[in-house]
């Protein structure tokens, strides 16, 4: 999936600028899709990961729905043509506005993670008039063996209600005249390479059906959230292993007939497609290292500060003799680098750098700081040029 010849093409424009790639999308969704549906398993793509409204526009055509996390995703999904019945709404810190929004909308269920929220929900669905479907998160206290600000299923995490909590949240919807009881949420992080996890995940998952079925309780939705990680490692772009990830949870699930599975997946969706294009403004030497430092920063692309991430590079303006650089960006903090040592055709000021793998968490992290510009996007799509008739592969601005 590697595309250079493609990136090259919009040298002239202004950098700093995401590129997607609607090609890669859809060869990812094709692929992702080919294995969910020959389990069954329904897909809400995480909107979190990218909400750029014509990348969500070709998602939805999948057949796929949204997974949303705050009231102004929820309107958005909406607004790009999803289905509010294919909606569905987790969150730590959902507020009363957002919840009788999405009440409004009629979504397919809330992902509740407390019992207040419960309460709030009970009370905010007597005040609209009607019935809120609501899924309970419980956190299953799963090691995902990721960054840690990414693990979101361990007790010490935020997210969720304790199994030892699950009990007394049931016996309380029984006696809520507005909720009614959809099934359980799990989500226990993100960019999780190990299937070893899901598969302790599933075992979780089987006693705790057990046990609530136990008591009388049927569970008709069970949704295992996202979190199947992409190999950032490598310069050709891979494929995400859906296959391997849905036969995990096919084989060590304790199947329940008639029951509707979930996922929840974003990064491995959207990872692959995109592209920060940025602009090499000076090279320098510093003691150790020879610096460049490029037009784009932790504004435009946060997760190497924050999560000590590695992004792929590439030099799209030389293939001269290699050598080991540091990137960084021109924002005042230091931590502001993409990385500290990666091998690149000789670097020289005003040589375009492809920084790969940013799809997911990109773009939509990006922030002002430093008053800066605000990032611009781009996208080509050969399927809609087809469609149009016409030329392959044209820049189309799309903010
Ligand atoms: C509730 C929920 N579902 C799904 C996702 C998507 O996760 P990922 O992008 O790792 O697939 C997230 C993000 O971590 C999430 O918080
Ligand atoms: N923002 C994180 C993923 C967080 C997912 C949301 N719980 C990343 O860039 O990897």
């Amino acid at each position: 999936m590697e595309n250079k010849n493609l990136w090259r093409q919009f040298s002239t424009q202004e950098t700093p600028f995401y590129l997607y790639d609607f090609n890669v999308l859809r060869k990812v969704l094709v692929e992702a899709t080919k294995w969910s549906s020959r389990f069954g398993y329904k897909l809400h793509y995480a909107l979190k990961a990218n909400a750029n409204p014509e990348l969500l526009n070709v998602i939805r055509q999948y057949g796929i729905g949204a997974d949303c996390v705050s009231g102004n995703e929820v309107k958005h999904a909406v607004n790009c043509g999803f289905h509010s019945h294919d909606v569905v709404f987790a969150g730590v810190g959902k507020t009363d506005e957002e919840i009788s929004l999405a009440l409004k909308t009629r979504i397919f269920s809330f992902n509740v993670e407390s019992c207040q929220e419960l309460d709030v929900i009970n009370k905010l669905a007597q005040d609209e008039g009607t019935k809120a479907r609501v899924a309970i998160r419980v956190n299953p206290d799963v090691n995902p063996y990721t960054h840690e600000y990414i693990s979101t299923g361990q007790s010490r995490n935020k997210f969720g209600i304790p199994h030892a909590e699950l009990k007394s949240v049931l016996s309380k919807i029984e006696r809520m005249k507005y909720v009614q009881f959809m099934g359980l949420h799990f989500h226990i992080g993100s960019q999780i390479t190990q299937m070893s996890v899901f598969r302790e995940l599933c075992q979780r998952v089987n006693i705790i059906q057990k046990e609530i079925e136990s008591m009388g309780y049927e569970i008709p939705h069970l949704n295992l959230g996202g979190g199947l990680g992409i190999n950032y490692d490598d310069e050709a772009i891979q494929m995400p292993d859906f296959e391997t990830y849905f036969k995990v949870f096919y084989q060590t699930l304790d199947r329940r007939a008639g029951q509707q599975i979930h996922f929840e997946p974003g990064r491995s969706l959207v990872a692959a497609s995109g592209t920060l294009i940025t602009k090499v403004l000076y090279v320098k030497e510093t003691p150790g290292e020879e610096l460049a430092i490029v037009d784009a920063g932790m504004t435009e692309l946060i997760r190497p500060a924050l999560y000590q991430s590695y992004h792929p590079i590439s030099n799209l303006s030389s293939d001269e003799d290699r050598e080991h650089y540091a990137v960084a960006g021109p924002i005042c903090e230091s931590s502001d680098f993409f990385t500290h040592k990666v091998l690149l055709p000789r670097v020289k000021r005003n040589h375009l750098l492809a920084i790969k793998q940013v799809g997911a968490y990109g773009e939509v992290m990006s922030s002002r700081y430093n008053l800066r510009q605000g990032v611009r996007r781009y996208h080509v799509d050969n399927e809609r040029k087809t469609e149009t008739g016409k030329e392959i592969c044209t820049l189309e601005r799309t903010s």
